[in-house]
């Protein structure tokens, strides 16, 4: 685990962990652009045979009560019971990796009864802070053990480039586990003084049964801003995975739910006062019986349904024994879910949803980082992020320096099977992403922007995309105005910071911003005007566990990670008692 980075931490100071660049592709990206690169990167791609993972899919099913069970629906046949299934298919080929359980609104229920009857009865609510947080750093040593394991799953489901899921994402999400199980028992509410003989207490409760609906792009980092928070605070849990990610969610609530015949304990080295973390068999002898931790999560604390939106995700939204909804998504859906909720049981709804964000380069920028930020902005994740840095402006004194740079930079990206080490960009998640992707480039050709590099498919099959990029692309063009979620840069020009920040601001979102420049007061002025939830000054994507993260506008409601998240998932209870003859007030 040496060495792994625990947050997505692009600063000015470049890590080069993402940058390693296959020489085939480098030389075959670097022979040509636009339409005719897809010559040679198509011929690689075809040609390459897809790496085995390094993995096999154990878990299909769904996890309902710390049981693994069939959908409840069953595919018609009379001579065959059979749970309904659906297959999850590997984006780098379109071929079937697994078929995984169905989930519908009868498996919602049973998923909802489990955890009503956890959270009513069971003994998470129940139980000292502090043994919820001891067995929530079980769980997050025990995803730590199978990080490979599980980052090779999700490369395999999502297309991601595996050194990227092996050493950000799922040691992120072992962070943001630990963040969270370090609250729990720091979680308290208030004595507030009145105006009267009274005692006044504000208690911090769970909310309850809480809902989460989980997007494909992140599928394990967004699943851990959910249930670390929601744990902690002692709520019970029914998440509702991606269709297109169903697998690694599965894989990890069930380490959640092991009960290991090792034992964790603590070998102590007094001569050189090293601690050592080591595994015993049961066996073993144990010699510190005080170490010891508790193993295990209460079933139905967590449970996990894979299937659809409009079916699985709608039941769980429009549940009435769900006491809180937790949503990240497109807006188009965010807005759905949110009225599902409203019409139900009025259940509170955070929304975590879609971006179009700004990039601005300044006059003053060190034009060769500037590049290399915006690039990592755009791009990192196959473009697949909800606070890309969709629009880069630039100032009009760097701007032709720029293009230049970014296109030599996005020639030299390295794209290929994400199984592959050094490989920067795999393909995109599914058919409907890629052939998205591929409308926006025609639509950024016909509406007159100028192509700079790439526009096309890479390969024959699999839905890899070329890195592409836009000059001269104009507010009021389709890629400018709308979320792609793809490979594609689309570069503006600007010519001072006031009117920047008007075309910056001028969007339906509000979900992150980054500024590229030396001067402090050009700095303070945009962090102030922007209209979104994250500023990153000379920096880029970090996500450490302690940082909030949330949109402005219709990019979202709330905010999750750090503390904030926590107000996700606690009532707020007055209670109110008179008091007798008080020493004072
Ligand atoms: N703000 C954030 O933190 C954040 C993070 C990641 C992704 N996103 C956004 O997510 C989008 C990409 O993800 P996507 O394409 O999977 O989004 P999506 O809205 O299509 O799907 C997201 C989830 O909602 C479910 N869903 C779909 N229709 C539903 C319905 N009618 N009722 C209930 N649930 C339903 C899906 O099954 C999936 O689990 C982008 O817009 C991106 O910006 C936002």
């Amino acid at each position: 685990m040496a060495g792994r980075r625990v947050s997505l931490l692009f600063s000015g100071r470049f890590s080069t962990s993402s940058s390693i660049s296959s020489p085939v592709f480098t030389r075959l990206l670097g022979e040509g652009i636009g339409r005719n690169l897809s010559t040679a990167a198509t011929a690689v791609a075809a040609e390459e045979e897809p790496i085995t993972p390094p993995v096999q899919v154990h878990y299909t099913q769904l996890l309902i009560n710390g049981q693994f069970v069939d959908a409840a629906s069953a595919f018609s046949s009379a001579s065959l019971y059979c749970g309904k299934t659906f297959p999850t298919l590997d984006p780098r080929t379109g071929e079937v990796i697994a078929h995984v359980a169905e989930g519908e609104a009868e498996d919602v229920n049973r998923a909802v009864a489990a955890a009503r009857k956890a959270f009513d009865e069971g003994s998470w609510p129940r139980m000292t802070a502090y043994d919820r947080s001891r067995i929530m750093y079980r769980f997050a040593d025990l995803i730590e053990k199978h990080n490979n394991e599980i980052a090779a799953l999700e490369t395999w489901d999502n297309g991601k480039p595996y050194e990227q899921a092996a050493e950000m994402e799922i040691p992120s999400l072992t962070r943001v586990i630990r963040y969270y199980a370090g609250w729990a028992d720091k979680i308290h509410g208030l004595t507030v003084p009145a105006d009267g003989p009274h005692h006044v207490q504000v208690l911090h409760e769970p909310i309850g049964v809480a809902g989460q609906i989980i997007p494909w792009n992140f599928p394990l980092l967004l699943y851990g801003w959910k249930v670390g928070p929601a744990l902690a605070c002692g709520n019970t849990i029914v998440v509702k995975t991606a269709e297109q990610t169903p697998l690694s969610a599965l894989y990890v609530s069930k380490l959640a739910h092991e009960v290991p015949s090792a034992v964790q304990v603590l070998t102590v080295d007094i001569t050189s006062a090293n601690v050592d973390s080591t595994y015993f068999h049961d066996k073993d002898p144990f010699p510190f019986p005080a170490f010891q931790m508790k193993a295990g999560l209460p079933p139905g604390v967590l449970n996990v349904i894979s299937g659809f939106g409009p079916t699985a995700g709608a039941s769980l939204a429009s549940h009435m024994n769900v006491d809180k909804l937790s949503f990240t998504g497109s807006t188009d859906t965010g807005r759905i879910v949110l009225e599902l909720a409203a019409r139900s049981n009025l259940k509170p709804v955070t929304l975590e949803l879609g971006g179009k964000s700004p990039f601005i380069v300044c006059e003053d920028a060190d034009v060769d980082k500037a590049v290399e930020l915006a690039h990592r902005a755009l791009f990192f994740n196959q473009g697949q992020c909800c606070c890309s840095g969709s629009r880069t402006f630039v100032h009009e004194h760097v701007y032709d320096e720029f293009v230049e740079k970014a296109k030599e930079r996005a020639l030299k990206r390295t794209v290929g099977d994400p199984f592959r080490k050094g490989v920067e960009q795999g393909p995109q998640i599914d058919e409907k992403q890629f052939n998205k992707t591929l409308d926006y480039i025609r639509s950024g050709v016909e509406s007159g922007a100028t192509l700079q590099a790439g526009g096309g498919r890479v390969g024959s099959k699999g839905y890899f995309i070329q890195p592409t990029i836009f000059s001269d692309v104009k507010d009021e063009m389709t890629i400018a105005r709308e979320e792609i979620f793809g490979p594609v840069q689309s570069i503006l020009k600007f010519k001072n910071i006031d009117e920047v920040m008007v075309r910056a601001n001028a969007t339906r979102y509000g979900l992150a911003a980054g500024v590229f420049t030396k001067n402090l007061n050009t700095a303070n002025t945009l962090i102030r005007g922007l209209k979104v939830g994250t500023v990153w000054i000379n920096c880029f994507f970090v996500f450490d566990a302690a940082i909030p993260f949330g949109g402005f506008k219709m990019s979202g409601q709330g905010r999750e990670k750090g503390m904030y998240g926590l107000k996700n998932y606690l009532q707020v209870k007055a209670v109110v008692t008179p008091l007798e003859n008080p020493a004072w007030l």
